[in-house]
């Protein structure tokens, strides 16, 4: 089972009016959206369209060129370590440590975020077993493979679970059955009100979801 989190009642993701800017270009502009607790945004359109960047707009990585983006009302922007506390961003780059073990990595994560160590040592096993990484546990970082890195970087999620998962191409690397363990995951943490973001160009199950298309938002012109 998906290790329970602190999560309100029932919360709102929303976002009005972003534009983003990079590199002296707007990427996209007038980008609006709003999830509930238990939904799932998938974000969609050819490459540069502008996914990584609103992940990390949302993740507070990147600061809107316009637009707020809240939680419950409350502009992120307000309370920049309350949003990182309840967000989990897993960018293209795995952040595992080469010379620890996949299970360290994992406890490293876990006790960042709870340092009660039984509650933190029954996450981390949760983690590897839901990702299948239980006999992989005490191989470092370093002799990973591109899946099974990118499988230790997911597991992060349930190592340290948060309400707002934003997750940038995570099917990328993985085999059929680590999607389909992936899938039901992200399934179990919505049905315990958690949020979902993620970026994709393969099929992912995400019932319900509702998707974005990036490309809708692109301006020709120069952001004034
Ligand atoms: N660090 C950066 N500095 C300047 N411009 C950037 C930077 N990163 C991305 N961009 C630009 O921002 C635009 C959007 O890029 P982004 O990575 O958000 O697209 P994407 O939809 O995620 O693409 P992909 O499908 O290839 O991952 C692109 O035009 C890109 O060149």
């Amino acid at each position: 089972m998906v290790p329970p989190m602190t999560i309100p009642a029932a919360a709102t993701f929303s976002g009005t009016d972003l534009a983003c800017l990079r590199g002296g270009r707007v990427v996209f502009a007038g980008l609006g959206f709003s999830l509930e607790s238990g939904g799932a945004l998938v974000l969609l359109g050819p490459n540069g369209s502008g996914k990584s960047s609103l992940l990390r707009v949302m993740a507070g990585l990147l600061r809107p060129a316009h637009g707020v983006l809240a939680w419950d009302g409350e502009p992120v922007g307000e309370n920049p370590e309350g949003h990182n506390a309840r967000t989990h961003y897993l960018g293209h780059h795995d952040a595992v440590k080469p010379v620890l073990t996949v299970a360290e990595n994992l406890r490293f994560w876990a006790h960042l975020h709870d340092s009660h160590a039984g509650r933190a040592g029954l996450a981390v096993e949760t983690a590897l077993d839901r990702f299948g990484l239980s006999h992989l546990a005490a191989i470092p970082g370093k002799m990973l493979s591109a899946g099974q890195k990118r499988r230790t970087n997911l597991a992060r999620l349930l190592a340290a679970p948060s309400p707002l998962w934003l997750l940038d191409e995570p099917t990328t690397a993985l085999d059929k059955a680590s999607i389909k363990a992936l899938e039901a995951v992200l399934a179990e943490h919505r049905a315990q009100g958690g949020m979902v973001v993620l970026s994709t160009h393969a099929d992912i199950d995400l019932p319900g979801a509702t998707e974005m298309h990036l490309d809708e938002f692109a301006v020709a012109e120069e952001f004034p």
